[in-house]
């Protein structure tokens, strides 16, 4: 990796005299392909995704950073007939060139639930971790894409925001909580009880990705689904445990790593195509927002641009179901935003 090299050295040199500003390197030109970092490649979504991403035609450098593992993923995936050079960064020392130009990181790394486990059990272990790898992405590219898949969302993504605010390079529209597995088994779960292909539903998932937080807005979905309300609910409640129904079955293996990579997958391409200029990009994501709902984070459909979020869709009308689930979530999203930026103020 001789490229890899000379930007180890370069920034050895250079970074300490440096503002991160400073250390922006101009992101890639629209229509030549994109640089994409995998921070976590060597875990259970990690692989499947970097294997996805690889597929990509929108991806030009495929970086892969993992504190182990990586050399024997990348070689693997490098013998892929596709364009995307692969390239392999294995702890600390390599972060810096896994980074370097990177037009969008995405962020699998950190440990998953057991049975038994919430999502926020995870706290302890994954908030150091995107802390550190988002340090990492100030300094390194600082105007990148950044979306985040470690959990729990809810508390990681406004970790890293307060990660970016204090090295002065927090782009509230570049940074995202992958919340795509929700949409994704919203619209499975829906075309099943439509008995129409999944690939032609699109349901809305709002709030945040843990339990009640997830709010799919059945009510706004295409096509229309009319069911009597108990089936909603049943709906609503099997897409708000469907993590939990996969860390069950995986009996202590994990959770779900290859339906989460089929979703990141595709939340990254979107995200590459509306770097690349493609009008109508809509999709939902975990992000900064004041202009949807009181609380600071929040997901909802958002309209991608070649400059991040282009626009924040108005919330659907929610029935009245779907209005006392959105009340009932506020409380725990709050206090699991404030709990990430507590972290980040002891
Ligand atoms: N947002 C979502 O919808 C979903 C999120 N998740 C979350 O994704 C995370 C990863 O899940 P899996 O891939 O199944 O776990 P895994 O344990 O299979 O893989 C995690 C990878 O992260 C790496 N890692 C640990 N510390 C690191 C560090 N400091 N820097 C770089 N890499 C590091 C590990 O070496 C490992 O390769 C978990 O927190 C899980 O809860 C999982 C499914 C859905
Ligand atoms: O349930 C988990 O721990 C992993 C996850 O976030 C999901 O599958 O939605």
């Amino acid at each position: 990796m001789e490229r890899a090299a000379v930007l180890s050295r370069h920034f050895a040199a250079e970074e300490r005299q440096r503002s991160p500003q400073l250390d922006a390197q101009p992101t890639s030109a629209p229509g030549s392909g994109y640089n994409v970092a995998v921070l976590g490649s060597g875990g259970g979504i990690g692989q499947p995704l970097s294997l996805l991403l690889k597929l990509c035609p929108r991806v030009r450098d495929l970086r892969l950073y993992d504190v182990a593992n990586t050399a024997g993923v990348a070689a693997d995936l490098s013998h892929i007939a596709t364009a995307a050079r692969v390239s392999a960064h294995t702890g600390g020392d390599e972060l810096p060139d896994a980074l370097y130009g990177a037009d969008l990181v995405v962020i699998p790394a950190g440990v998953p639930r057991k049975p038994g486990m919430t999502r926020d059990d995870l706290f302890n272990i994954n908030a150091g971790i995107v802390r550190t790898l988002c340090e990492g992405v100030a300094r390194y590219c600082p105007h990148a894409w950044v979306a985040i898949i470690s959990n729990p969302v809810n508390s990681t993504v406004p970790i890293a925001a307060e990660v970016f605010k204090r090295a002065g390079t927090f782009n509230p529209a570049k940074l995202f909580g992958v919340t795509m597995l929700d949409v994704v088994r919203a619209n499975t779960f829906v075309g099943e009880a439509l008995g129409v292909d999944p690939a032609t539903v699109n349901v809305p998932v709002i709030g945040g990705h843990a339990g009640v937080t997830i709010l799919p807005v059945l009510s706004a979905g295409t096509p229309k689904l009319s069911v009597p309300e108990g089936q909603a609910r049943a709906l609503m409640a099997r897409i708000q445990d469907a993590g939990t129904e996969v860390v069950k079955a995986k009996a202590g293996a994990g959770s779900a790593t290859l339906s989460m990579a089929y979703a990141a997958s595709r939340f990254v391409e979107a995200c590459l195509r509306a770097m690349a200029g493609e009008v109508g990009v809509v999709e939902c994501a975990f992000v900064a927002s004041s202009l949807v709902t009181d609380l600071p984070f929040f997901a909802s459909q958002l309209r991608l641009g070649p400059g991040g979020i282009a626009e924040f869709l108005p919330l659907p009308r929610l029935n009245a179901m779907e209005q006392g689930n959105f009340e009932s979530m506020k409380a725990e999203l709050r206090s699991s935003i404030q709990k990430g930026v507590d972290f980040m103020n002891t």
